[in-house]
């Protein structure tokens, strides 16, 4: 399919044998927007590391189509207190393309002030990270983000603790993206938000609950049967083993709507 950007193959994730995310299939269109929501630990994090390549499948398949991937994790996984400045950080955005070393030109160091423009944070450059707010920080992570220049951009829950006027700023930030042609996922768990600017959603609950349109997917029905779901799981059962077998039937059927509405969209 030549307008994919993502296809998801009955793959499954997780951890030393224990699966965190369970046979999704579904295919991410080139130029679409789209929030992954879910209670905390249903495995939204971890669908984000196994796209990025940080976490191989269990079993089934994730096949990107992208030409480069930029990946924004949380921010509880980066580490502020290395002593760097903003400059640094943004630069490495530069990192898939020249290497961390590389020689700056010109026209490289005004793409850098042009992302730091947009997010707002000129004449930052010099800042320590220690001594930025989150909001700040996370303004900065959006303009590493932008220099990377990728068409597959994942960002895991960038609007954690972040004020609503830096939620305006990173929401048109990346919607201008998707206007871009490329393809964004973004964990978050504040559905007004994804009600409002994400056209489409994925619900997981370890396995996927619904995909397709938000509409049809931030439904009543759909989130209770998400914190069912997720509430029931097993913490030490192995994947797929006799104890999800109860379950199989579930997870069939609710594959299939997936890739129905996935086709839709
Ligand atoms: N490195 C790890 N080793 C073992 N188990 C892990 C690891 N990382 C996550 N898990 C487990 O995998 C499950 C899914 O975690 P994940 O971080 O993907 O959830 P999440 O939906 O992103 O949650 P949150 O909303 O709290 O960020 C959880 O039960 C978690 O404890």
């Amino acid at each position: 399919m030549t307008d994919a950007a993502l296809t998801f193959t009955d793959l499954t994730l997780g951890y030393r044998g224990h699966a965190a995310v369970h046979h999704l299939s579904a295919t991410i269109l080139r130029g679409s927007l789209t929030a992954v929501i879910g209670a905390n630990g249903s495995g939204k994090s971890t669908l984000m590391k196994g796209i990025a390549g940080i976490l191989r499948p269990l079993s089934g398949s994730c096949t990107m189509q992208a030409r480069r991937l930029a990946y924004l994790p949380q921010q509880s996984e980066i580490d502020r207190t290395f002593p760097a400045r903003v400059v640094d950080l943004v630069s490495l955005g530069f990192w898939q393309k020249t290497g961390l070393l590389g020689r700056r030109s010109r026209a490289d160091r005004d793409r850098l002030e042009g992302c730091l423009e947009a997010v707002g944070l000129l004449g930052f450059e010099n800042r320590a990270l220690d001594s930025l707010s989150g909001g700040q920080m996370q303004r900065a992570l959006f303009a590493r983000t932008m220099l990377q220049d990728a068409d597959l951009i994942l960002l895991d829950e960038p609007f954690n603790a972040v004020d609503q006027r830096t939620i305006r700023d990173l929401v048109d930030l990346t919607r201008q993206w998707v206007t871009e042609g490329r393809t964004v996922l973004c964990v978050l768990h504040d559905h007004a938000l994804v009600s409002q600017y994400f056209p489409q959603t994925l619900l997981l609950a370890r396995r996927p609950v619904a995909f397709g349109p938000t509409e049809m997917v931030v439904t009543p029905e759909n989130l209770r049967r998400a914190q069912t779901f997720h509430e029931a799981w097993d913490e030490d059962a192995r994947w797929c083993d006799g104890a999800a077998g109860a379950r199989g039937e579930d997870l069939a059927n609710h594959g299939a709507d997936i890739r129905k509405v996935a086709a839709r969209v």
